[in-house]
């Protein structure tokens, strides 16, 4: 059954959970705990869930991974990235008892010792519990390659029978529709679907979730939201630093899987899908699947790809030592998909995403028709900006009559930036709201195992042509570090119609009407 939250301007009925929540007896295993994910998101995810009074009562997380070291040194990792600028006692009060509930098992990926020996580490945890019944999360922060061992494994050596298991299996889901059938279906011998939650950690990110309400709880937006009104819309990804030494597993997926194929193809669903008949996992994922499947597979021609050089001091894609000399792998791409339904029909959806680039953000642009020529000449169209990080926002790009005597319009926006609107509010971590809900039983924000097959069908022949499996590889246009990306980027999103504002007329968020 839904259950109903309560807020001042209205309720929303909470994702419903297919499997009861984790209250108590819980023990959460980090595989891939020496790594940098399990550094960087997962356990200062896990730490702001402590925190905040969010993990079940008692909680144990036991790291594994192959690395040898002591607790000590498990510690000083796994809690490196928990926040105390201000060396708050309080804070750090907290993360000494955090540190208490967590210890390090060291083994490998594929024996059966290993694994018996992570289950005796479990029992002898569980044997304190005061109550029958057990739950356990597996997490596997880990590289794609072991996680087909490491759920088998986990499945005949740790899977409790006296309780709840679940698997948290981190993207990315495969390298093609081919190799994600083949990796779904070996998963699938050994964990329920039930059982499993496939991560696309932008799932969890406020604004993203935010979209269902921002869509379906405004009548404003829902009218306008159609080929009718709608022009162009972009999805972009903008990280301001390289591979750096990340290059070894970067390369084997390129930029297109690392963050087009599952990230902003996510966030693409989200913005285009049909109302779910409720907030249930499996109507919003109904609806997420059936706007994907409209979308036919990439042209080439759709697409641009770009690769960063050395500039600014800073060094290019193949001078990183772990990246393979010469490697054409794109660390830049812009695609354009086209939805072939009764709404969205010759509306270029323009996903893109570069690492190395001029700055940190990942934002959708809704770019709206030009108003009705006659009564305004040169007028901006309206822009509806979601951007997602950092520093959570909405504004709508509008014109408006200049203040005073004069009789002219100036492009303006209504603003609705999070930290000026809410100030009381703390926006949870993606991966914080994620092993929650994974904790809670929700399924709403995990992929489901068909949304993977259509999202690979999408991508699929683009990669297999980038991956050069139909001839010569494609050579990526270079882009200095720490630019905009390839110089060919602002007429490739022009030739589909975007039109950049009227430009010196347009200063944010203030304008000195006596300057126009
Ligand atoms: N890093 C990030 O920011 C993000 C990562 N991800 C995903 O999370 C997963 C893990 O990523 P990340 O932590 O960066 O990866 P790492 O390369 O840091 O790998 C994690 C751990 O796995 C083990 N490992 C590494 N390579 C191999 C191998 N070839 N065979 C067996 N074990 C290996 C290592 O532990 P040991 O040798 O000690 O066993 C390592 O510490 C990936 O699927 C990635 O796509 C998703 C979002 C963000
Ligand atoms: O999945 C990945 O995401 C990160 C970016 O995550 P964000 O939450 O910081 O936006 C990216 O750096 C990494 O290459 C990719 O694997």
């Amino acid at each position: 059954m839904a259950s109903m939250t309560r807020t001042r301007s209205g309720t929303i009925p909470s994702m419903e959970t297919s499997g009861h929540g984790f209250t108590d007896n819980t023990i959460i295993v980090v595989f891939g705990a020496s790594g940098d994910l399990a550094k960087k998101k997962t356990y200062p995810a896990l730490f702001g869930l402590y925190r905040n009074g969010y993990l079940p009562k008692d909680v144990h997380i036991i790291g594994y991974a192959r690395t040898k070291m002591d607790e000590e040194e498990y510690h000083k990792r796994t809690t490196s990235y928990i926040k105390n600028p201000n060396n708050d006692p309080e804070v750090a009060a907290k993360i000494e008892e955090f540190k208490k509930l967590s210890s390090y098992v060291s083994g490998n990926y594929d024996d059966n010792p290993s694994f018996q020996n992570l289950a005796r580490h479990m029992e002898a945890i569980e044997k304190g519990y005061k109550t029958r019944g057990v739950n356990r999360l597996f997490y596997l922060a880990l590289p794609p390659s072991v996680f087909v061992p490491v759920a088998q494994h986990v499945k005949v050596c740790c899977y409790a029978t006296n309780g709840t298991n679940r698997i948290i299996v981190e993207k990315p889901f495969g390298k093609d529709l081919q190799s994600c059938r083949e990796l779904l279906s070996s998963l699938k011998q050994s964990w329920q679907e039930e059982e499993t939650y496939r991560i696309d950690h932008y799932l969890g990110k406020e604004m993203v979730k935010n979209l269902l309400v921002l869509r379906f709880a405004n009548v404003a937006m829902g009218a306008a939201w159609d080929k009718h009104s709608i022009s162009s819309v972009q999805i972009s990804f903008k990280e301001p630093f390289g591979t750096e030494g990340r290059g070894g597993y970067f390369d084997e997926f390129g930029i297109i899987r690392d963050i087009l194929q599952n990230h902003l193809l996510q966030v693409l669903s989200i913005l285009t899908m049909e109302r779910p008949v409720s907030f249930a996992s499996e109507d919003i994922r109904d609806e997420k699947v059936k706007v994907l499947r409209s979308i036919p597979p990439i042209k080439r021609e759709d697409v641009l790809l770009g690769q960063y050089v050395g500039a600014n001091g800073k060094p290019g894609y193949l001078d990183d030592d772990t990246v393979p000399k010469g490697s054409v792998c794109p660390t830049f791409a812009a695609t354009t998909l086209w939805i072939n339904n009764e709404r969205w029909e010759g509306v270029p959806f323009i996903l893109k995403a570069g690492k190395a680039l001029n700055e940190a953000k990942v934002e959708i642009r809704v770019q709206f028709k030009d108003v009705t020529s006659g009564i305004f000449k040169d007028i901006s169209r309206n822009e509806l900006v979601i951007r997602i990080q950092p520093s959570e926002a909405v504004y709508l790009k509008l014109n408006t009559k200049t203040p005073g005597y004069a009789f002219r319009a100036i492009p303006t926006e209504m603003d609705l930036t999070y930290k000026r609107r809410f100030t009381d509010t703390n926006i949870p971590e993606a991966y914080e709201a994620l092993i929650l809900d994974a904790i809670k039983g929700d399924h709403s924000n995990f992929v489901r195992d068909d949304e993977l097959d259509v999202a690979w069908k999408i991508f699929t022949p683009i990669l297999h042509w980038i991956d050069g499996r139909e001839g010569p590889r494609p050579k990526p246009s270079p882009y200095p570090y720490g630019s905009r990306g390839p110089k060919e980027l602002d007429s490739f999103i022009e030739k589909l119609g975007y039109k950049r504002g009227t430009g010196e007329d347009y200063s944010w968020p203030t304008t000195n009407v006596s300057n126009l």
